[in-house]
């Protein structure tokens, strides 16, 4: 019997997120927040492509303007070919190519997809046969959202947002987003959060409240219920992402007046996510988005995680 030859080319593909509820506690002084986030994974996927070669490159493919993206070490994907390099020993390098449809700096984790599909093609280009929970060690090394990009479908993360664990839901969920022009910088909404509770500090009674996923949006999940879900709707970063971007105010109420049964800032934004009934109901809130001059894209979660795809 022989064996087949080792793949030129492993494709691996990841989704992007939402965050359904997003609770941000107290600063850390590694300059982290602690979190509760409830994450649903959604069908909109980052296509990693990773071939041999002696050192380590990138290149974007697809329409989305991946322009403001860096090309060098501080690619996040080029950063997780690296350090799974580093850390299995492995002497060679990887090419990678990325097919992007998750909006760059959207507050959907479309890095984090990036480095989660990166860390499982080349663990299986390069042989290096690191699994799943090896892999979910390195991801959390990476980034916040990373191990989620790994594991998929619906998730409540605790910590830094890197610590898991899956969380119960049924159906299919149906999102109506709006993406933005221009994203937003994670670090900087973060910021804008941190600077109004310092400047509103004698207001904020306890100082800040211990950041938990509520017994309703876990409720709401279990019951595959959007109805239910559209109450429990959150995100402690919605605010300082509006002030940072006041636009969003006005795509946040054109959609909840067309049809929307909530809206939501995705993490740290700008991208809107907006929950809908059903698909009949995402292509009534499309078109009427599209005549207000939006651009939208219709996803449904949750989906799953990183995945070898066999072309
Ligand atoms: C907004 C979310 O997307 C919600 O899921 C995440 O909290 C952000 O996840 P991410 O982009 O993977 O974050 P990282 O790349 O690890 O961190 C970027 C920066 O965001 C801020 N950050 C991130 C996560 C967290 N729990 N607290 C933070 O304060 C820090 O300033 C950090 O330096
Ligand atoms: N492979 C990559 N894809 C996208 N952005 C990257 C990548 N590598 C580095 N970056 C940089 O990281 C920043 C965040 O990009 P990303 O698209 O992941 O944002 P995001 O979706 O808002 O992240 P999150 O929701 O996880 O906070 C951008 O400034 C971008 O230039």
């Amino acid at each position: 019997m022989s064996l087949a030859p080792p793949a030129a080319v492993v494709h691996a593909r990841a989704p992007g997120k939402i965050n359904v509820a997003l609770q941000v506690g107290a600063l850390q002084e590694d300059g982290y927040h602690d979190v509760a986030v409830a994450y649903q994974a959604v069908s909109l996927y980052e296509d990693v492509r990773a071939s041999h070669a002696d050192g380590f490159s990138v290149a974007f493919t697809g329409t989305i303007d991946t322009s403001g993206v860096p090309l060098d070490e501080a690619n996040l994907a080029v950063r997780a070919a690296r350090l799974l390099a580093a850390e299995t020993g492995y002497r060679g390098g990887a090419h990678l190519e990325i097919d992007k449809h998750v909006p760059v700096a959207g507050g959907m984790g479309g890095g984090s997809a990036d480095a989660a599909a990166t860390l499982l093609a080349c663990d299986a280009l390069w042989g290096t046969g690191l699994g799943r929970e090896k892999l979910l060690a390195l991801a959390a090394r990476l980034g916040a959202d990373v191990p989620f990009a790994l594991t998929g479908g619906t998730a409540i993360g605790t910590g830094r947002g890197d610590r898991l664990s899956p969380a119960l839901a049924k159906g299919v969920f149906h999102w109506v987003l709006v993406p933005a022009e221009h994203g937003l910088s994670t670090p900087e909404v973060y910021a804008a959060l941190d600077e109004h509770r310092e400047r509103h500090k004698q207001d904020i009674f306890p100082a800040v409240r211990a950041p938990m996923v509520g017994a309703d949006v876990l409720q709401a999940l279990r019951a595959g219920d959007p109805h239910m879900l559209a109450e429990s709707l959150g995100n402690d970063l919605q605010a300082p992402a509006l002030r940072l971007r006041p636009s969003i105010a006005e795509v946040l109420e054109t959609g909840e007046a067309s049809g929307a049964l909530a809206g939501v800032v995705s993490g740290s934004g700008p991208t809107t996510a907006f929950l809908v009934a059903d698909s009949d109901a995402a292509l009534e809130l499309h078109v009427a988005l599209s005549a207000s001059g939006y651009r939208t894209l219709r996803v449904t979660g949750p989906v799953h995680g990183a995945r070898i795809v066999h072309d």
